[in-house]
């Protein structure tokens, strides 16, 4: 299965550059988490990799393939991208906006099978009852469930999700995050999630990156790489790990008790 790989990409965005010769490499079957503060270049990535944003230097190739915006088109018929605003301004079913995931494949009638594997992810991820309500009557956290049925709908071979459980409550994020596993090994997918829950990347993802400033500040293994050594002036707060009963790591943020109220 191709690599998807960012030779020193640099991006640029007002006067801000949101991403300073950064070179990656990300597999099929992996599940990648790009984490880091507000502001720091997380989205700028994916959204350059989705092609929405210019490189100022540098490439990106999938497999032999490079990002052209010329042939934007065949590059994202590849790629699965659920954006960090969820906002719909038009009138549509859940099952439509679900649909639009094959829009490039779509006729003028939507035949019995891909209404089927339409409804059946919907089931898997828990909003089939939802199928026929508005989209804008959905809350936060209903509308990120139906973005991500829209994603996986469209059968990826790369996934870039954006903060993709940042409306939901446990269940959810653990059923979604569990789902974004299975489908990335099952289907040999790359997948690359911007998430700011370190402890959820830490049961997640294979490998994590941490940014600052739009520069790699380490990657490795969530084990490897989220240590409170390097969390802590990246964050600016003090940070204690701990581990749960499958050793896996929780990043835990601590209050400074002497500090007072802050403005
Ligand atoms: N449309 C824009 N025009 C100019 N600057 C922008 C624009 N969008 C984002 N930026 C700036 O680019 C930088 C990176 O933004 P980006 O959204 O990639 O960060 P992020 O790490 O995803 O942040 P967050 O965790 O808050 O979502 C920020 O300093 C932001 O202010």
């Amino acid at each position: 299965m191709p690599a998807l790989r960012l030779d020193e990409i640099s991006i640029v965005r007002g006067a801000t550059q949101t991403a300073r010769a950064l070179s990656a490499e990300f597999n099929a079957g992996q599940v990648y988490a790009i984490l880091g503060p507000n502001g720091t270049g997380k989205s700028s990535l994916l959204k350059a990799i989705f092609g929405e944003l210019s490189l100022s230097q540098g490439r990106i190739h999938y497999g032999p393939h490079p990002l052209s915006m010329r042939h934007l088109a065949s590059w994202r018929q590849r790629i699965g991208y659920m954006p960090q605003g969820t906002e719909i301004d038009v009138s549509l079913t859940v099952l439509e906006v679900v649909l639009l995931g094959k829009l490039d494949a779509l006729h003028m009638y939507v035949g019995d099978e891909l209404l089927n594997e339409a409804l059946e992810i919907m089931q898997q991820v828990g909003i089939v009852d939802l199928a026929h309500r508005d989209i804008q009557t959905l809350s936060g956290g209903q509308r990120q469930l139906a973005m991500f049925c829209q994603v996986l709908l469209r059968d990826p071979a790369i996934m870039l999700l954006d903060e993709p459980v940042s409306a939901l409550d446990m269940h959810h994020q653990l059923n979604l995050l569990e789902q974004v596993h299975q489908e990335t090994r099952q289907r040999r997918l790359i997948t690359i999630t911007v998430l700011h829950d370190l402890s959820l990347a830490a049961q997640f993802a294979d490998q994590v990156m941490l940014l600052g400033e739009g520069v790699l500040q380490a990657s490795g293994t969530p084990h490897d790489v989220l240590t409170p050594e390097r969390l802590s002036p990246l964050y600016g707060v003090a940070v204690e790990r701990l581990y749960d009963s499958a050793g896996i790591p929780v990043i835990r943020p601590l209050r400074q008790m002497n500090r007072g109220l802050v403005n």
